[in-house]
């Protein structure tokens, strides 16, 4: 039975442990999908691609604002999908041969799971042990409990965002069904590219979980973009020719819709019932997660986890944080480099959905900070006020600043252009305890930059002086 000093289940996050630190260990990885993994493949990388194009026509359709008028957009899906994917296949071929090429690296290409301590059998028949064991399964979406829809079936047009980017072509309705981060991305990409959109979302607003009025504010200009139905579900779907008739439980009863594909995307489940995580005496979440403390490594001794397998926020930068502190405490662990071993406790943890217009944010919403009683000042910016935004012409964007009354920064959360940037200083300044004063006071910002939304929302706390 084949012995190693490091196995790691999963190529996406977990391909990036294998830092000089940890050079010439007898390292097997096992990976049974798409080498890689999410972000490259099916994730963040294509999707903010396939986001571009769309953007640009949104972008064009606004223009008109501005006295500028194009032509309706001309939309070529085959050109778009194989430039994308032109880019992005290589580099996942190039980094399995890559691995494939290292003497101390065996590539498994099956699913591997748990059949105790630190001990797998692969599909292929073959077992491992090992001295230590990265967990790195990912995580995968899930479907809803209707029949033909369990889970995607692209030959007849139901997708999860693991196939709908590589569509043979482009249907002219979609009906995609959630109204989170993966549901908002698409229903822009795909409406954008000219496909009569419908999102079908439970909750009373999109992107729920975000600050109300940022979450009010897209589901306005969703609304606005194509047919958006809240407060309803699916909850039947019956084939019929070259499409599928979907019932929709809605708040006034029950309608019938004809759709020629259908995406589900109503959330993702932690990959660690695919490596049987408890036969390998590692604890699980009541969610599915892998239960990790602060140094990543899990109840069985020497297996540690990372990413979506284990983390509460299903997030690529998160993920790359994860592999670092797993990849220092594996070395701490063989000696390799002194200790002591690194805790995961960066803070806040922010993101995007890059749907149009943007959406970023990290920390508590008004609603969670009121809950919890923590004592906050507050401040919003609307981007049509400071002089960027008049260029814009812009009528929806703002920034909602929450700070400590005496000035440290809690929460952000951002609706508009190009928000996942914009935001940045202030998780920088949040990360590093700066007060809003000083980063507000304390260095020059580009005039007439839309940053200066950011100085504005600062300077606009109602702060204990
Ligand atoms: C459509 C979409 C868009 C996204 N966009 C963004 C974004 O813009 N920004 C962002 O921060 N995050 C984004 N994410 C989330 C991000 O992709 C994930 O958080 C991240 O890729 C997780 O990395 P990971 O290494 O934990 O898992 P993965 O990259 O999924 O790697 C896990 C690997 O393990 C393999 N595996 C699983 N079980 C087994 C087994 N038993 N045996 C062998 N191999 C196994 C899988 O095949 C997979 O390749 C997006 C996700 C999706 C679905
Ligand atoms: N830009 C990014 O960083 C990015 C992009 C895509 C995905 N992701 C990650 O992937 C995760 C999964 O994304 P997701 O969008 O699949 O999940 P999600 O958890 O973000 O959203 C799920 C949505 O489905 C809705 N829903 C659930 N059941 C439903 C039903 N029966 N009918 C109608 N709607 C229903 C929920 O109300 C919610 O809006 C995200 O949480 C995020 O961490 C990140």
């Amino acid at each position: 039975m084949p012995h190693h000093d490091l196995v790691i289940i999963g190529s996406g996050s977990g391909n990036s442990l294998l830092t000089p630190d940890l050079a010439r260990l007898d390292v097997a990885i096992v990976e049974k999908g798409v080498f890689g993994g999410t972000c490259l493949n099916v994730g963040c990388i294509p999707t903010k691609m396939f986001v571009m194009p769309a953007d640009r026509v949104v972008e064009a359709d606004d223009a008109s604002r501005l006295g500028v008028d194009f032509p309706a957009p001309s939309v070529d899906w085959p050109a778009i999908r194989d430039r994308i994917f032109g880019r992005i296949d290589p580099i996942s071929r190039g980094g399995e041969e890559y691995r494939r090429g290292q003497d101390h690296v065996t590539l498994y290409r099956t699913r591997a799971r748990f059949v105790g301590e630190r001990r797998l059998a692969l599909d292929t028949g073959e077992e491992l042990t090992a001295d230590r064991v990265v967990v790195a399964a990912g995580s995968r979406a899930v479907g809803l409990p209707v029949e033909h829809l369990e889970g995607p079936d692209p030959e007849r047009g139901i997708h999860t965002s693991d196939t709908v980017m590589r569509m043979d072509t482009l249907p002219e309705r979609m009906v995609m069904i959630g109204g989170g981060y993966v549901a908002c991305e698409m229903s822009h990409v795909f409406a954008g590219l000219g496909v009569q959109v419908t999102q079908v979302q439970r909750s009373s607003r999109l992107l729920m979980n975000e600050e109300e009025a940022v979450s009010q504010t897209y589901t306005d200009v969703a609304s606005g973009r194509y047919d958006v139905r809240l407060r309803s579900t699916v909850t039947s779907a019956t084939p019929v020719d070259g499409g599928w008739l979907l019932e929709i439980a809605g708040p006034d009863g029950s309608s019938t819709l004809e759709t020629d594909a259908v995406l589900l995307a109503v959330g993702r489940r932690p990959n660690a019932d695919l490596v049987d995580a408890v036969d390998g005496g590692i604890d699980t979440h009541p969610d599915g997660r892998i239960v990790v403390d602060s140094q990543q490594r899990t109840s069985a001794e020497r297996v540690w986890a990372l990413g979506d397998v284990s983390s509460e926020w299903q997030l690529k930068h998160v993920a790359n944080h994860d592999a670092k502190v797993v990849a220092h405490n594996l070395a701490v662990d063989l000696g390799r480099v002194p200790g002591p071993p690194q805790h995961n406790d960066l803070f806040p943890v922010p993101h995007a959905v890059f749907g149009n217009p943007q959406v970023a944010s990290f920390g508590p919403t008004a609603r969670e900070l009121e809950a919890d009683g923590t004592p906050y000042v507050t401040y919003t910016q609307q981007v049509g006020d400071v002089a960027y935004g008049w260029a814009l012409e812009d009528e929806v964007g703002h920034l909602t600043v929450h700070a400590s009354p005496d000035g440290h920064l809690l929460a952000a959360h951002m609706v508009g252009h190009q928000a996942s940037s914009i935001i940045q200083p202030l998780v920088q300044a949040a990360s590093l305890g700066q007060t809003a004063a000083e980063v507000a006071r304390g260095q020059y910002w580009i005039h007439p930059a839309l940053a200066e939304v950011v100085e504005n929302a600062l300077l606009g706390l109602p702060l204990e002086h």
